[in-house]
């Protein structure tokens, strides 16, 4: 009696890890993206844009967020590193696919990218925040844009999935998706857990 309650009380009390992963093709902007969201969701700093680097490997984020313990992992985007981003989806309980949607001419490549994402069956309940990034250069297409280029429609009968469009760089829109995203990983880290 007392461990059960004791159980529950755990329970009541302590926060939900979220693991949340960032992928995306190189130049797309995703560390950009985890930097400034230490600014949103940590009140500290991140490192400031013109001072990151191409990620070769990976970077981690923690932060609460929406009462979880979020545990962000920044994948690079290079070929050569796309290579093992599939060693992380076991443990995800959401995934942030960040495109560069001022760069029309990489997205059949980013398609692909994002095309193996939702195949993979280590995948499959995970729900998915397609970021339309850059929306501060001229030209950027659309969250509608993108959502009709990347037959979100088509997606959304079988997976829970979203398009946002944000400026990693001004953080416009930052916030907003990355609060859905977690509170729809968070249900599925609860059923893991
Ligand atoms: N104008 C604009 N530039 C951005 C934005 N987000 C990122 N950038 C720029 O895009 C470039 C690449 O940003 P990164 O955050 O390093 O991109 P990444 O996706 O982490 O790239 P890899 O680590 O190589 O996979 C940098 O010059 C950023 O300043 C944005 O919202 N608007
Ligand atoms: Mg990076």
């Amino acid at each position: 009696m007392f461990s059960l309650l004791a159980g529950f009380i755990k329970y009541l009390f302590s926060k939900t890890e979220v693991h949340v992963l960032i992928l995306g093709l190189d130049h797309a902007g995703k560390t950009t993206l985890l930097e400034q969201s230490k600014g949103i969701f940590r009140k500290v700093q991140g490192i400031p844009p013109e001072k990151i680097t191409p990620t070769v490997g990976l970077n981690v984020g923690k932060m609460d967020i929406e009462g979880c313990f979020v545990i962000l992992w920044d994948l690079g985007g290079q070929v050569r590193m796309r290579s093992i981003w599939d060693k992380y989806y076991a443990d995800a309980h959401g995934v942030v696919f960040v495109l560069d949607a001022a760069d029309v001419g990489r997205f059949e490549e980013a398609k692909l990218a994002f095309a193996s994402i939702l195949d993979h069956e280590d995948l499959g309940d995970v729900p998915v925040l397609l970021f339309a990034n850059k929306q501060d250069l001229p030209g950027a297409l659309s969250e509608e844009d993108v959502a009709e280029s990347f037959e979100i429609d088509r997606v959304l009968r079988h997976r829970v999935i979203q398009v946002h469009s944000c400026s990693a760089l001004t953080c416009e829109g930052l916030e907003s998706g990355v609060r859905w995203l977690v509170q729809e990983a968070k249900g599925l880290a609860r059923k893991l857990d």
